[in-house]
C-alpha cells in the first residue's frame, strides 16, 4: 500500500533530513513513528500525505508512482487518506461539529446520513458539549480531538496523525488511541508520529524510527 524506495528529502540548499529511506506497509496495517525532535517525523507524514515531495527516490501509494500522477490525480490519492496534523488545520467559520463532518459534505452525502454518526463521535471523544462550538474558543485539546474526529470519520484508507496525543492527558490519550485502535481494525492503515513513549508502550504495534537521516524497523 505504501512503499518508499531510497528516498531522500531536503529542503533548499540544507542538508539531507531523510537519507535513503526504503520500506513497505502493507494495508491495513498500525504503526508507531518516532525519532527525537527535528529527525523528520512531520517530513515524512508530508510525503506521505503528498503534500511535499521527494528529492530523490520513489513514492508509491496505493499501488500509484506519486511522481506521474497529475495535479488532479493527487488530490484523488489524499482523498483516501486523513490527516491530523499538529497545528490542527480547523476551519474557523465552522462549527466544531461542521468540521468533523467535512468530509463527509465533500462527498457529497446528504446531512441525514451522517449527522448521527458525527455527534456519536464527537461524544465519544468528548465534544458533545462542544458540537456548536467555533474552533477559536477551544482549548488546544479540544481542537486536537476535533481534527481527530474529522480525520477518522469517513474511515479513510490511510490516517497520519502527528503527535496526535500532545495535548490531552493520559486518560484522554488512551480513549484516542482505542479509536485509532478501531479504526485499523476496520480497515485502515495507521501511522501514529509521537515522542509518547507511554502511549506506544500500551500497544503492541510495529516501530518506524527515524534517527539521522535513516529509518529502522522494528517489528
Ligand atoms: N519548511 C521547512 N524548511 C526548512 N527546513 C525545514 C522545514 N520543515 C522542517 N525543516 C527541518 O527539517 C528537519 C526535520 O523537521 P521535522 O519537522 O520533519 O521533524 P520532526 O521529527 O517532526 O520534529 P518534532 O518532533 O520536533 O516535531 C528539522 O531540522 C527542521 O528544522
Amino acid at each position: 500500500m505504501i512503499r518508499f524506495e531510497n528516498v531522500g528529502l531536503r529542503y533548499g540548499l540544507g542538508p539531507e533530513i531523510l537519507r535513503d529511506i526504503s520500506f513497505h506497509l502493507p494495508a491495513r496495517s498500525f504503526q508507531f513513528l518516532s525519532g527525537p525532535s527535528g529527525a523528520g517525523k512531520t517530513s515524512l507524514l508530508r510525503l506521505l500525505f503528498l503534500s511535499l515531495r521527494p528529492t530523490r527516490g520513489l513514492v508509491n501509494l496505493f499501488g500509484q508512482d506519486v511522481s506521474l500522477q497529475s495535479k488532479d490525480a493527487i488530490a484523488d490519492l489524499r482523498k483516501r487518506i486523513g490527516i491530523v496534523l499538529q497545528d490542527f488545520r480547523l476551519l474557523d467559520h465552522m462549527t466544531t461539529y461542521e468540521n468533523v463532518a467535512l468530509p463527509f459534505r465533500v462527498m457529497g452525502r446528504d446531512e441525514s446520513t451522517y449527522r448521527r454518526e458525527v455527534i456519536d463521535l464527537l461524544k465519544w471523544v468528548g465534544l458533545g458539549e462542544r458540537m456548536d462550538a467555533l474552533p477559536p474558543v477551544l482549548s488546544g485539546g479540544e481542537k486536537q480531538r476535533a481534527a481527530i474526529a474529522r480525520a477518522v470519520i469517513a474511515r479513510p484508507q490511510l490516517l497520519l496523525a502527528d503527535e496526535p496525543t500532545g495535548n490531552v492527558d493520559p486518560t484522554l490519550g488512551q480513549r484516542l488511541l482505542r479509536l485509532f485502535i478501531e479504526l485499523n481494525k476496520s480497515g485502515t492503515a495507521v501511522i501514529i508520529a509521537t515522542h509518547d513513549i507511554a502511549l506506544m508502550d500500551q500497544y503492541d504495534a510495529r516501530r518506524l524510527v527515524l534517527h539521522q537521516g535513516r529509518l529502522h524497523i522494528y517489528e
